[in-house]
């Protein structure tokens, strides 16, 4: 139980740590059984809510009952001997860092550890978090599966190793949906189109596919054949995006880059 004694602890409040900290607030959390360490807090909302302890640094004579870790990889090897005093073996440690190791994470002592891996759609209720649990017993997944579900979907894995691969497939795969906006946009500005007019047409339609995709049964198969008149327009593009040397290759480059590179984080 989350209690002003002890407490859900979160350490970084940036992107990431603020918007699990709105979907705790957005879920009926008591702000007096969260602390918040931020060295340096961005201006919300969500910090400013009455009751929500805000400290630089880890406060003397707390023992958080979850201490969810949100900051930098790069930062993690400084900020992990800070955090002992804060815990005991019952708190459960719950790092959403791209590459911290469980073996990192584990350097805080003993007790239950789970690493996961959200994404920024979080920040609007819509985040996908892979996450997979060490030394947890039931109650401890539960509690982890109700932080993260507060900010969208969980997937739970077995094995630490597909953490690194669901990091470059959900953890960063906004960024290449968003990539996706800007190459659409550009190539129709090329195309011909006004500059503006090319960026509204591809936002609104990555926007309204995402839409359809959400809320529709079909998978994105169905959904592509049912934009694929035979012989039309799309059937020409598709052509080319799904060529040997089309997106599928450039995608499974991107994925074993960012996989690659999140394993080099962690070591
Ligand atoms: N941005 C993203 O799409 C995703 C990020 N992540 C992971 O989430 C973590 C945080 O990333 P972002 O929120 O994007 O970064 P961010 O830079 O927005 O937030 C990190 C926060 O940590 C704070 N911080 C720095 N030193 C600290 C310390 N000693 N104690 C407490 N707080 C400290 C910073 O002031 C900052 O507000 C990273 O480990 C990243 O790998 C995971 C999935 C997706
Ligand atoms: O780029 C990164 O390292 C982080 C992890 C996943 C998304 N952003």
């Amino acid at each position: 139980m989350l209690s002003p004694e002890r407490p859900l602890v979160l350490v970084g409040a940036g992107n990431m740590g603020g918007a699990m900290l709105e979907g705790w607030l957005a879920a009926g959390t008591s702000p007096r059984s969260i602390v918040v360490i931020e060295p340096s807090p961005p201006d919300t909302q969500a910090l400013a809510t009455p009751g929500l302890t805000v400290t630089a640094t880890a406060p003397d004579g707390i023992t958080a009952s979850t201490l969810v870790l949100a900051v930098k990889p790069q930062v993690m090897g400084e900020v992990l001997p800070k955090l002992t005093g804060l815990r005991d073996e019952a708190t459960l440690v719950v790092s959403i860092a791209a590459g911290i190791t469980i073996e990192t994470l584990k350097t805080l002592g003993r007790g239950p550890v789970v690493r996961a891996i959200p994404n920024t759609p979080s920040s609007v209720g819509k985040g996908m978090t892979a996450a997979v649990a060490d030394g947890a017993g039931e109650k401890d997944v539960a509690l982890a599966d109700k932080l993260l579900s507060s900010i969208g979907t969980v997937e739970w894995v077995d094995d630490e190793a597909l953490i690194d691969v669901a990091t470059a497939v959900s953890g960063s795969g906004p960024a290449y949906v968003f990539y996706l906006v800007e190459a659409l946009a550009a190539a129709g500005e090329k195309a011909g189109l006004p500059a503006d007019v090319a960026a509204v047409l591809a936002r609104r339609t990555i926007i309204g596919a995402g839409a359809l995709l959400d809320r529709s049964p079909l998978d994105p198969a169905t959904l592509r054949r049912n934009v694929t008149s035979p012989g039309g327009t799309t059937a020409a593009a598709l052509e080319v995006l799904m060529a040997g040397d089309g997106l599928g290759p450039l995608m499974e480059r991107a994925v074993a880059a960012a996989t690659a590179r999140s394993r080099e984080l962690g070591s």
